[in-house]
């Protein structure tokens, strides 16, 4: 059933900052431009668009950025660090993520300090942004292995000093959507004047569903990356949370989903992650129908077997003649190349066909199609 959102589904883009955190990934200072320039032409709200503190050649690509006059909103990733936002003022950036882990975990083992630093830490650091007229999230690393009272807290504080945003983080994707969204929902009762923003990491594969939990439980601010790309086993991706908040949700969040195929194959080749084929939303193979009670279904109507048009999303649909055809698909193949079988014709071909298929552990080309119909002409015949 379609829920009601009392206000927008601010989509924010991570490809560039968590993305590229990917390890092993690095965008050219073009490549990002032309990423960028992707996601706003789509209509995304807002990239994170990098980290300033990492020095003079991350700068240099944020101000290119900042330079571009996109629409998309541009926020950078900070420590809660003076210096660091200090950097990104000087990349002429308004809009600032500060960082702090709030779980005790973190806190002692990482930072190798205590909850009350932490306060102090983000007092300074929000001060210093509040000071300089920043649009600040407030980023709660590890916010999902967190104490939750100590997480309200800083958000109260945070309200208190004028940030716009809380980060809710996955950071190591161990939570299920049911958990995501109690907990979500229990921090947007604690601290309703708050907004918050939800960051999901894929190490359970649920990078996915949690974002969707977050908005269900009253996040209006969501992370993705183009194809899920990110640390470890990634992000929520960007095509599969708008298509999911689409299709299974019913919020339309604006975005022109039919460049997803496109900006797809230019991340997976600027990140060298090529996309598999059998990708959720943008995956070569994910409307290529080879099972012959779903290829028969889809030729009858594409709705019997399809919950959205491939179009939408800049994919084509495919019918592939495999081990599992039927007779129905191997006919609209067929079709598709010209030639009209018979229904008997069909029985007879399917059989080698599926043979074939298994033979060389791949679906038939067109080619194969052919060859198949020539080398059975004589059988054919006497169909
Ligand atoms: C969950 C996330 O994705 S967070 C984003 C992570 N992204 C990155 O790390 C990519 C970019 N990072 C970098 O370029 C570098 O790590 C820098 C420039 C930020 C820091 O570099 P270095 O000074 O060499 O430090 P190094 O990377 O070894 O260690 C990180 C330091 O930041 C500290 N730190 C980590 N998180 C925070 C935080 N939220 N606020 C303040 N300090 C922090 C660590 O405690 C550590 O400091 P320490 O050595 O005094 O304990
Ligand atoms: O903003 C933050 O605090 C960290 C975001 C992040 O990348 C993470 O927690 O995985």
């Amino acid at each position: 059933m379609p829920i009601i959102c009392a206000e927008p589904i601010i989509i924010d883009d991570t490809t560039l900052r968590d993305g590229e955190q990917t390890a092993g990934v690095a965008f050219s200072r073009k490549e990002k431009i032309a990423i960028a320039r992707m996601l706003d032409a789509m209509g995304v709200h807002e990239l994170e668009c990098g980290i300033p503190a990492m020095g003079d050649e991350e700068c240099g690509s944020i101000r290119a950025l900042v330079e571009l006059g996109l629409n998309a909103r541009l926020i950078t990733w900070n420590r809660a660090l003076v210096g660091d936002i200090r950097a990104s003022i000087a990349c002429g950036i308004t809009s600032v993520d500060i960082s702090l882990s709030v779980s005790d975990i973190m806190i002692r083992n990482k930072l190798g300090k205590n909850r009350a630093w932490v306060r102090e830490q983000l007092k300074q650091a929000l001060g210093f942004a509040k000071e300089n007229g920043l649009y600040v999230s407030v980023g709660g690393e590890d916010a999902s292995r967190a104490d939750l009272t100590f997480l309200a807290e800083l958000m109260d504080l945070a309200v208190t000093m004028g940030a716009d945003r809380f980060r809710f983080c996955d950071t190591l994707g161990i939570l299920d959507p049911f958990t995501m969204f109690e907990k979500v929902r229990a921090l947007h009762g604690a601290v309703p004047s708050l907004p918050i923003e939800v960051h999901t990491h894929n190490d359970l594969g649920m990078a996915t569903a949690n974002a969707i939990a977050g908005i269900k439980a009253g996040a209006r601010f969501v992370n993705t990356t183009v194809n899920g790309l990110g640390e470890r086993a990634g992000n929520a991706a960007l095509e599969e949370v708008v298509m999911a908040l689409k299709v299974a949700c019913g919020i339309d969040p604006g975005i022109d989903t039919h460049r997803f195929r496109e900006i797809s194959r230019y991340v997976g080749r600027a990140s060298h992650r090529p996309v598999p084929a059998w990708k959720a939303i943008v995956g070569e193979r994910a409307f290529a129908h080879e099972s012959g009670i779903h290829a028969d279904g889809v030729i009858k109507n594409p709705k019997n077997y399809e919950g959205f048009d491939p179009g939408e999303v800049g994919l084509t649909r495919q019918m592939v003649v495999g081990k599992h055809s039927g007779t129905s698909g191997l006919i609209e193949r067929y079709r598709a190349v010209g030639i009209t079988l018979t229904g008997d014709e069909a029985v007879l071909l399917l059989v080698r066909a599926r043979n074939m298929a298994g033979d060389r552990k791949r679906p038939l080309t067109d080619a194969d199609l052919m060859r198949l119909y020539e080398t059975s002409s004589s059988s054919l015949a006497a169909a």
